[in-house]
């Protein structure tokens, strides 16, 4: 008890989407294991939040990572219609007061040695500092993105019309050139509050003791040259990733989808999944069904009911209705020899990593090309909503190892296309050149996470800093 009191103790706050408590998770687990921290997860509430997927993922935790709900606030003032972006950083300021008491409670108590906090929450670090605790972002995407957050506003100073309509593509420092309409969803209309919401926001990022980005210097040389070196950004930044999910159990349809698995050919399936929020209007889940079977190749489809926002599960990733429902006419007949499909939810890490799985379609959400790329699986880029856009640029024009859907001028990707991405990309000779792209990436990936690696030694030099605060109103060594 008094080795764990002595301890150093850091706090994290999380935001409400499970894609940001996973790399979280892991970044504690690492901080647990690596160097004997121990950690308490400040958990805000919505009252119409379902816990129940973060419970899945805070309860197997270590008794060192400890987890504290705060009480509920609610959203219900909002218009139904209200931005994603909107409803997560209203979440997190409305907790604001009981995270100041929480903290409050936590440095009475221990040696509280950093705050970290979500990308959306910045404002929660003037409330650490108040009380002599460094603050720092961490951030739960690419260094690629967190490079257009600093750029921002030069670009907002300097341009008068809506990204989108930019005759040439934005050039952020060290990254490849991003089109106007593929930068992330907060800045496409800019007279909407969410936008000036979002700068004010990221302007804070200037205020934090240090940035945490789950990406690797290997994978992204120019985006962390121009952040560390070039001076984008005036705060530490520190590489950490690919920190990736770990040890989440299956469940009985998870257990089915690996036996599914085994049965099938070395390479020939395709995983398809629009991760934890991602969801399809009914018109494209049907031109989704219809392509997947033209394509003539096997899948395992992670199905949710169709929802005309395109973060239709963000907040609860259960779909509670039959697919039978949704789907064509006959479809799960017709294509029950080769594919198989799961309502809601399927064991991502395991499935990318079965030796049958032989490509991806993805939404983009960063965990979901990290964890793809430790497994050396090529993707189908569909991009959604939030920063996906950008991440499909970089894995198509400068990593090379997806290939992006094209919509019509509908905005739906058609039957047709569908069956040529996927044929291409499992039977093809293009699917063959990303495979081996992948495959390096994903040594690279593996290199970084060693012993000697430069992701691990990132962790080191901030737990080293951590660890060398005794009170909470000694400031970190610079
Ligand atoms: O059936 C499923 C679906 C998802 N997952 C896991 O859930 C996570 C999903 O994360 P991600 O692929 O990043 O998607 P989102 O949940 O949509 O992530 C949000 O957070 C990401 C990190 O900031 C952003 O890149 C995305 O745009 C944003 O939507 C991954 O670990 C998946 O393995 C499963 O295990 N099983």
């Amino acid at each position: 008890m008094e080795a764990t009191q002595k301890a150093p103790h850091i706090a994290i706050l999380p935001t409400p989407g499970i894609g940001h408590l996973i790399p979280l998770t892991e970044f504690a687990k690492r901080l647990l294991l690596h160097h004997h921290f121990r950690v308490t997860f400040i958990i805000p509430t919505t009252d119409d939040s379902s816990l129940k997927a973060h419970k899945a993922i805070l309860e197997p935790l270590p008794e060192n990572i400890t987890s504290l709900y705060l009480p509920p606030v609610s959203l219900n003032d909002l218009p139904k219609e209200a931005k994603l972006e909107k409803r997560i950083a209203l979440s997190v300021t409305r907790s604001l007061p009981a995270v100041r008491q929480t903290l409050k409670t936590l440095t009475e108590s221990t040696r509280l040695s950093a705050f970290v906090v979500d990308m959306f929450c910045a404002d929660a670090i003037d409330v650490a500092q108040e009380f002599g605790v460094p603050g720092y972002v961490f951030y739960t995407s690419s260094a690629m993105a967190l490079s257009y957050i600093f750029y921002l506003p030069k670009l907002d100073e300097t341009c008068s019309c809506e990204y989108r309509d930019l005759p040439e593509p934005v050039k952020i420092p060290g990254c490849v050139p991003v089109h106007g309409k593929d930068l992330p969803d907060p800045v496409q209309d800019r007279d909407n509050e969410v936008y000036k919401l979002s700068l004010h926001r990221w302007k804070r990022y200037n205020f934090a003791d240090g940035i945490l980005v789950n990406s690797f210097s290997e994978l992204e040389p120019g985006a962390f040259k121009a952040l560390k070196e070039d001076s984008l950004c005036t705060s530490p930044v520190y590489s950490l990733g690919p920190l990736i999910q770990t040890g989440l159990t299956s469940g009985s349809e998870g257990i089915q989808c690996l036996r599914w698995l085994d049965e099938q050919p070395r390479g020939s399936v395709l995983f398809v999944s629009f991760g934890s929020g991602g969801t399809l209007s009914h018109n494209q889940l049907i031109e989704l069904a219809l392509g997947l079977e033209m394509s003539q190749q096997r899948f395992l489809w992670v199905v949710r009911s169709p929802d005309n926002s395109a973060y239709g599960t963000y907040f609860n990733a259960q779909s509670p209705d039959d697919p039978s429902e949704y789907l064509p006419n006959g479809f799960l007949e017709r294509t029950k020899d080769m594919g198989l499909v799961v309502p809601s939810w399927a064991p991502q890490m395991k499935i990318l990593g079965h030796s049958s799985t032989g490509g991806f379609l993805t939404h983009c959400g960063w965990n979901s090309i990290l964890e793809s790329m430790i497994q050396g699986v090529p993707l189908i880029a569909w991009p959604l909503f939030a920063e996906q856009r950008m991440n499909a640029t970089m894995l198509t024009d400068d990593l090379m190892v997806g290939l992006r859907v094209e919509p019509n001028k509908n905005g739906v990707v058609e039957r047709h296309e569908i069956g040529k991405y996927v044929r291409s990309l499992i039977g093809g000779e293009e699917g063959k050149q990303l495979r081996n792209r992948m495959n390096n990436l994903k040594e690279a990936a593996a290199k970084v996470m060693g012993q000697e690696g430069s992701s691990t030694k990132s962790l080191a030099k901030l737990a080293q800093k951590w660890e060398a605060i005794k009170s909470p109103t000694d400031k970190p060594p610079m």
